[in-house]
């Protein structure tokens, strides 16, 4: 069985001027929580939208579940639930009509998983829908589109508007619905977030994908780095004369340590013979790590 749910291949949209989105080959497999980041119009939206089936491509093509999104938009629907960008109601009073209303089109007959989420995200969807805030327009959007519990979910920075605590609560949601064995794909601007979910994240800058990255990698790096600080400097000056690892001494008392996994042993045998008064791991956010393939991709193609 083919186990690629999404995938894009030299998924091209040339709006002139070097914007739009141009040779995307992205590919979501089944069960996966996918992460698509990018600074405010580097093409995230775009994307989404070809993948949905509501714009035609320039070039190349978007496929979900093997059906192409272009020609096969309304039958890729049936299995995609999808929180758009920019939420544009209907013309219904409160949110409960609306969330009534998608139930119906949805063919939601029991709203035992829809409770679940109105109660987790905290949302009074009695309120008028044009009175509504931000962060509430968002969350009856969310309730909206996962409702109807499809396998496959695309959602275009679906924590706009949301508090810390709310956005904390939709990372949950996200989190159930992988427990579930769902595909989703999800854009953010925010690296704690796709961080905090995603498997694998994909970063997109100027309508090119720059760098795309296992979250396992990053939360397993193979190297690691300790910034140890001795009780004494020339403690500190002996251990840094020790050539079997990367060693750089930072200040007085300290070093910086790089050591692969496999040294971890050594490192700290060696350690014991030493009087340590701190030693802390750093770790590489995902921010570092996009920040540095970033400038990288600065260097080598200049700011396009
Ligand atoms: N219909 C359009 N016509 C012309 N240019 C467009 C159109 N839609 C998008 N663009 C341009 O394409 C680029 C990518 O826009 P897009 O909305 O996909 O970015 P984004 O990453 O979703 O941004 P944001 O985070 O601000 O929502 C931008 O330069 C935008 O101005």
């Amino acid at each position: 069985m083919n186990d690629v749910v999404i995938e894009t291949k030299g998924l091209t949209k040339d709006y002139g001027k070097g914007r739009g989105i141009f040779d995307l080959d992205i590919s979501v497999h089944r069960g996966e929580v996918f992460g698509f980041i990018g600074t405010n119009g580097s093409g995230k939206t775009t994307t989404i939208r070809n993948m949905m089936g509501f714009i035609r491509p320039d070039r190349g093509n978007s496929v979900i579940n093997g059906l192409d999104s272009w020609t096969r938009s309304a039958d890729i629907m049936k299995n995609v639930s999808y929180v758009p960008g920019e939420i544009a109601f209907p013309a219904l009073k409160t949110g409960t009509e609306f969330l009534k209303s998608q139930a119906r089109y949805l063919g939601v007959t029991d709203f035992k998983y829809m409770n679940h989420i109105i109660g987790l995200l905290q949302l009074d969807p009695t309120a008028n829908l044009k009175r509504m805030s931000k962060g509430m327009k968002q969350k009856t959007a969310i309730v909206a589109a996962l409702m109807g519990e499809k396998e496959i979910l695309v959602l275009d920075e679906p924590t706009t508007g949301l508090d810390p605590l709310m956005r904390e609560a939709f990372l949950e949601l996200i989190r159930e619905e992988k427990q579930k064995g769902h595909t989703i794909f999800m854009s953010s601007h925010i690296f704690e977030e796709i961080e905090a979910v995603c498997d694998r994240v994909a970063m997109i800058k100027n309508g090119h994908i720059i760098n795309t990255s296992s979250l396992y990698d990053l939360r397993h790096p193979t190297t690691k780095n300790f910034i140890i600080e001795f009780e004494h400097i020339r403690q500190q000056r002996q251990f840094a004369e020790n050539a079997s690892f990367s060693i750089d001494v930072t200040k007085e008392n300290t070093c910086r340590v790089q050591c692969s996994v496999e040294q971890l042993d050594d490192l700290f045998n060696v350690l014991k013979n030493y009087s340590i008064s701190n030693l802390q791991e750093i770790h590489l956010s995902l921010q570092q790590q996009f920040m540095r393939a970033y400038k990288e991709e600065m260097t080598q193609n200049g700011n396009k």
